[in-house]
């Protein structure tokens, strides 16, 4: 979990030291050192994911299942004596295990506030969608809580299992113990009641064979019995036909070394003997039981009664476990050699018990050994003993590999669990998002390009939840809103505009316009010369320009007054306005009482003619003062030259020329044109008038 969160706040080489800090101490603990590799490369992996801003579940996940479990199926492989039928158990107990505290850690970054976050070396955050995002969370909720519940319960469970199967293993080893010993009491108490018999009733050796073999009938777990005088000579054996055998084979035969024999005799008690195999009577590996007589009275034993225990027949006590046919037992003597064990334990009697205890590569609290050395594929078992009051002991075995299949299986549907629960996770996320989500993008694109009569449509379906409904007719109002201050809006600005350009239009009057006369002004005819004389002048076109100046104006002034004078000019602007009305023709008061005419593309022949009109026009207009209502006549003199275009292009050297012809109608006595045609020689310096 430490270098998990460290990779995801840091990035890979901080992830990179915290892993190599981990794996330290996970080896000193587990003595292993494969915590180095995988870990390392899981480290290094989550914090490159981070880099590429990839959520840390998703890269655990990819991790484990490319890199993580294989690796871990390579070393287990090569470097440990795990069974290999338990190696893919392993395997997902290590990817389960590495998805618990990948998730663990995302959670618990989850929770880590902002301002920890390394975003130094990270590529640009990509901006998630809400689907995405409730996808991770939804699916990293239910991987944590679910893979911890499962595990939790897996291992009460297992917890329980243990439990009761120790229990088992102690109550049979009790029982199966109690009952061996009530076996060897019972036969032990056979033989002793034997000898005490033997004692009362004296030496008759008919008698003693009759007895030997009545016992040996009723007590078929002795596989011989015997009767043997001091001498350790025989006096009776069962079945008797080894009482011939015997006595054919060597006169001599005597039991006089077998410890059955000198323990019972010397020691004067029943004997039990440790397993063995038989001599004289059979080479089986047997039990001997034997007790002492005595005869009239005598302090020493006169003899022995023995009878061998056929260890086969411990099977009666084998199959007292009937309820509990998985187990097996283990009868093993005081010096650790099997009298009998289960058929298939494979533990020949006589062979030592060796085992070897195992279980250390399982978390569990039960004994366990393994009855070869511990080796791959050599089986392990749960085993509990009872010892008996002679020092024997009594295992009993259980195979440990169902409660192992147990776990594995338990393992196994928890990884497809997890499987299947997150598919089940990815569905319903994307069915809970497109519910959540689904209305806003509705709202969202049709917002966009929605009009006044949309908005009284209804968008949402009735399953919008009611926040996003809520939402959704706010901004319908507020949309409404909008519309309405755009149409407010819309109005005042057109009224402004017509307002404007009315200003303007008044502004362009004023700065164009006479306000007296209505005419041009000067300013505005010296602005358009420009234009005309550069049009003229590529199309090789003359222009006339004349300087019109009203005759004796200040005695008019004086005579009728200003309104009076005023009146003469808007008449005589009135005259001028329908005389040249050519559209091309500009019209300007030039100052106080003079006029100015530029009239492009004029013809030359006839200019003269259409001033001279104007003149006689002007003598015949009346004006009537606008006080006392008196009425008066004007004349005017007109300078007026015309020229080619290229003349000039300042209108001030045309004015100036017609100015000198002004001069000179003044001076011919007024009321007249003086009118100058400037051929290109004129044009330089001399002026030829016409
Ligand atoms: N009423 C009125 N008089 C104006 C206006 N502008 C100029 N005047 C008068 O026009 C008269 C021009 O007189 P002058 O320049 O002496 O010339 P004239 O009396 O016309 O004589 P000649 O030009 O030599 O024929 C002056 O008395 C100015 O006051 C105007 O806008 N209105």
């Amino acid at each position: 979990m430490a270098y998990v969160i460290v990779a995801v706040l840091l990035g890979p080489w901080y992830a990179l030291v915290s892993a190599l800090l981990c794996a330290t101490g996970l080896m000193l603990s587990w003595s292993s050192p494969h915590a180095y590799p995988i870990f390392i490369a899981e480290a290094l992996w989550l914090g490159f994911a981070k880099r590429r801003d990839i959520y840390a579940l998703y890269a655990g996940i990819c991790y484990w299942l490319l890199l993580g479990m294989p690796l871990t199926y390579l070393y287990i492989g090569q470097f440990t004596d795990l069974p290999r039928e338990h190696m893919l158990f392993a395997v997902i107990k290590q990817g389960v295990n590495g998805l618990i505290y990948i998730s663990l850690g995302a959670v618990a970054i989850l929770l880590v506030p902002g301002f920890w976050h390394f975003k130094g070396r990270l590529k640009e955050k990509r901006r998630r969608n809400f689907s995405t995002q409730l996808t991770y969370i939804f699916t990293l909720l239910l991987t944590s809580s679910l893979l911890i519940s499962i595990l939790v319960s897996n291992h009460f469970f297992l917890d329980k299992q243990q439990v009761l199967l120790k229990q088992n293993l102690q109550d049979s080893a009790n029982h199966l113990g109690q009952a061996t010993q009530n076996y060897l009491d019972n036969h032990q108490t056979v033989i002793a009641n034997a000898a005490h018999w033997l004692s009362q009733t004296g030496a008759d050796e008919a008698l003693r064979q009759q007895l030997l073999s009545g016992l040996h009938d009723r007590y078929p777990s002795f596989i011989t019995m015997l009767i043997a005088n001091r001498q350790g000579q025989l006096v009776a054996a069962s079945p008797e036909s080894h009482m011939q055998d015997v006595s054919m084979r060597d006169k001599q035969y005597s039991i006089q070394d077998r410890p059955y024999f000198t323990e019972a005799l010397y020691n004067r008690k029943t004997y039990l003997s440790s397993v063995f195999l038989g001599r004289g009577f059979g080479s089986d590996p047997i039990v001997a039981i034997s007790a002492p007589f005595y005869l009239g009275g005598e302090q020493q034993a006169a003899g022995i009664i023995e009878g061998s225990l056929d260890v086969s027949h411990f099977i009666s006590i084998e199959k007292q476990n009937i309820d509990h046919q998985q187990q097996s037992i283990v009868l093993i003597d005081d010096k650790h050699k099997v009298i009998y064990a289960s058929k298939p334990l494979k533990l020949a009697p006589l062979s030592e018990f060796n085992y070897a205890p195992s279980g250390k590569s399982y978390q569990t609290k039960l004994d366990m050994l393994n009855l070869e050395d511990l080796s791959r594929d050599s089986p392990e078992y749960i085993f509990s003993r009872h010892r008996l009051d002679n020092g024997w002991q009594l295992y009993v075995l259980e195979p440990f590999s169902p409660l192992l299949q147990l776990a594995q299986r338990l393992y196994l549907n928890t990884f497809l669990i997890l499987i299947v629960s997150l598919l089940f996770a990815f569905y319903v996320t994307k069915v809970v998002s497109k519910l959540l989500t689904g209305p806003l993008e509705v709202i969202a694109s049709k917002f966009n390009k929605l009009n006044k009569e949309e908005i009284q449509e209804q968008l949402l379906d009735e399953h919008s939840p009611l926040e996003v409904f809520r939402l959704y007719q706010k901004l319908v109002n507020s949309k409404q809103q909008l519309l309405r201050h755009q149409l407010e809006l819309e109005e005042k600005v057109a009224i402004r505009t017509h307002e404007l350009e009315l200003a303007n239009a008044k502004l362009k009057h004023l700065a164009e316009k006479d306000s007296l006369t209505g005419l041009y002004n000067r300013r505005y005819a010296e602005q358009r010369f420009g234009g005309i004389q550069d049009f003229c002048e590529r199309n090789d076109q003359p222009i006339a320009i004349a300087i019109l100046d009203l005759d004796l104006f200040k005695q008019v002034n004086d005579n009728y007054g200003h309104e009076g004078g005023d009146e003469c000019l808007r008449a005589v602007a009135e005259l001028l306005r329908h005389h040249f009305c050519r559209d091309i023709d500009i019209i300007a008061r030039y100052g106080g009482e003079e006029f100015i005419l530029i009239l492009p593309q004029c013809n030359v022949l006839n200019i003269e003619e259409h001033l001279e009109k104007f003149r006689v026009k002007l003598t015949q207009l009346v004006i009537t003062c606008p006080q006392g209502k008196r009425s008066f006549s004007i004349t005017t003199s007109i300078g007026a030259i015309v020229a080619s275009a290229c003349f000039s292009e300042n209108l001030e050297d045309w004015v100036r020329q017609a100015d000198i012809n002004l001069y000179r109608a003044k001076n011919a006595g007024r009321n007249r044109i003086s009118l100058s045609i400037l051929t290109p020689a004129t044009e330089t310096g001399t002026q030829e008038q016409i």
